[in-house]
């Protein structure tokens, strides 16, 4: 039984696959709202449609694998036609936060990679600012206390993201640290500044690169596209 969130993420994730034509290549993102699209692409990918995909995290390329997606990768393909991805944020500028799901390096790579960025979310992650879920930084795991420090010195509480009792590593072999600064007044200064600590690898900010975003809520999908 889905959530009424879920139903949404379904929703739009759907809607998303239909933006695919025929001989694109394709960056795909990660999480839950992917899921549906991905497994929407399959169905279109059984009917006949023919495309390829570099998938942003393990756990994408196994739903693709599972769901008949063909798979590439960077050494056989030069760009990318279009990257659908999910997100935790996104305000009025069409900027994002990324990284809930650890996979925003790979995101990051993908979503440079591709002429068009499409955000699929339910209405939810839609926000005036940006910084109300704390901000996921890949960090490398040698030094990860320094990074840490650093980090902090901009003004931010964080923790060292863990799972099932573990320090939570991620598909790169490195640590995210979720970083609440609060409100970001300028999320591109704040992505700038970040970047340039030794050991920060990349962070889950994702500043004028989102060309549509596809919203779902209770009674529509609206689209959202940069000025
Ligand atoms: O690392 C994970 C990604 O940035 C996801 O796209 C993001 O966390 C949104 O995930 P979901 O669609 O599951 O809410």
């Amino acid at each position: 039984m889905l959530t009424e969130q879920d139903q949404l993420k379904k929703l739009v994730g759907q809607e998303a696959a239909h933006y695919i034509k025929d001989g694109m290549k394709i960056g795909l993102g990660s999480g839950s709202t992917v899921y549906w699209m991905i497994k929407m692409l399959g169905e279109r990918v059984k009917e006949g449609l023919h495309i390829e995909g570099i998938p942003s995290s393990n756990q994408t390329a196994e739903w693709a694998k599972e769901f008949g997606v063909p798979l590439t990768d960077f050494s056989k393909v030069e760009g990318l036609d279009v990257t659908i991805d999910g997100a935790d944020e996104v305000d009025g500028n069409l900027n994002l936060v990324k990284g809930g799901g650890g996979a925003l390096f790979r995101e990051k790579v993908i979503a440079k990679a591709a002429k068009e960025l499409i955000i699929i979310v339910d209405e939810s992650k839609v926000v005036e600012k940006l910084g109300d879920f704390p901000l996921p930084v890949e960090v490398l795991p040698f030094g990860w206390e320094m990074t840490a420090a650093k980090i902090k010195e901009l003004g931010c509480e964080l923790t060292v993201r863990s799972k099932d009792n573990e320090v939570y590593v991620t598909d790169n072999g490195n640590y995210i640290l979720d970083c609440q600064f609060g409100k970001i007044e300028n999320p591109e200064m704040l992505d700038q500044e970040l970047i340039q600590i030794v050991g920060v690898v990349e962070t889950g900010l994702f500043t004028n690169m989102t060309d549509k975003v596809i919203v779902g809520s209770k009674d529509k999908v609206s689209l959202l596209e940069r000025k």
